[in-house]
């Protein structure tokens, strides 16, 4: 495990003895990079990304909690993608490099928390090895009264060309992507497959009741200020989500998994 500077950001890289490699920024425990043991970059990141903080991360693999868009009345997307988050612990077991990163109420500045005022613990564990990554977004309620979340890893897979993208197991038959896009599939439960010409992804979820897949197209891409015109090409966001709020009774916890090989 190296301590990093990624942009202007803290970061944790993880290695595992094949190879395989993940980079984690502090803020928002983002994980920005992710290369397989046979290498290359997996994950898209915008280059116009803020890497400073002052805004979340476009690309990668944004944590979402505890709203999923405008989805309720607190922050877009929620606070856990433009929190600092500490490193709780790291190794390496069974031939995987792996990283733990916390979030709880302490952590946020005072106003944020007062927006959102409950008592949580955040964990969100990053693994890597051979082709495989391998996360878990845990969520405890260490507090004295029960709250609602909804939470989701909001990955962004590199693709070639997004007219190569074929994905499978959501919907019958085949769904390809000719520009915008933004569909949510409730109740999840059947393998997701991502192809390209360049290989085919097998994402597998668990604990997350959804999968939300979204690209911006053309026309919306220009209108955001942090990625380039053509960049909507090069990436498709297929996201294990939870967009039903779970309520969590104190003492409880929750944890959404997924898998990418
Ligand atoms: O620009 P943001 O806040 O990162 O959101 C990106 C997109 O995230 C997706 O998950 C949503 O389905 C889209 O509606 C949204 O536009």
């Amino acid at each position: 495990m190296d301590h990093i500077t990624f942009g202007q950001l803290p970061a944790i890289r993880i290695t595992a003895p094949d190879g395989a490699t993940a980079v984690v920024t502090l803020y928002g425990a983002h994980l920005v990079s992710w290369h397989g043991a046979d290498g290359g970059e997996r994950l898209f990141l915008s280059a116009r990304s803020a890497l400073d903080g002052s805004r979340a991360i476009r690309g990668g693999v944004p944590v979402i909690f505890p709203q999923f868009a405008e989805r309720g009345d607190g922050m877009r997307h929620g606070f856990a993608r433009v929190s600092t988050w500490r490193l709780e612990d790291s190794g390496v077991e069974d031939g995987a490099a792996w990283a733990v990163f916390g979030l709880n109420e302490a952590d946020l500045p005072p106003a944020m928390a007062g927006a959102w005022p409950h008592r949580f613990a955040l964990q969100l564990r990053v693994a890597v090895r051979a082709n495989e990554l391998i996360m878990a977004l845990n969520v405890r309620n260490t507090g004295d009264a029960a709250f609602p979340f909804a939470a989701a890893l909001h990955s962004y897979h590199l693709v070639p060309h997004l007219a190569d993208v074929r994905i499978e197991g959501l919907e019958a038959g085949t769904l390809s992507i000719a520009d915008k896009l933004d569909v949510v599939y409730e109740q999840v439960d059947d393998t997701i497959f991502l192809g390209t010409w360049a290989r085919v992804l097998t994402l597998e979820q668990e604990g997350f009741s959804d999968a939300v897949v979204w690209n911006p197209g053309a026309a919306d891409t220009a209108a955001l200020p942090d990625m380039e015109d053509e960049e909507y090409q090069r990436f498709v966001c297929i996201e294990p989500a939870q967009l039903t709020p779970v309520q969590l009774e104190p003492g409880a916890a929750w944890e959404g998994r997924y898998r990418v090989s």
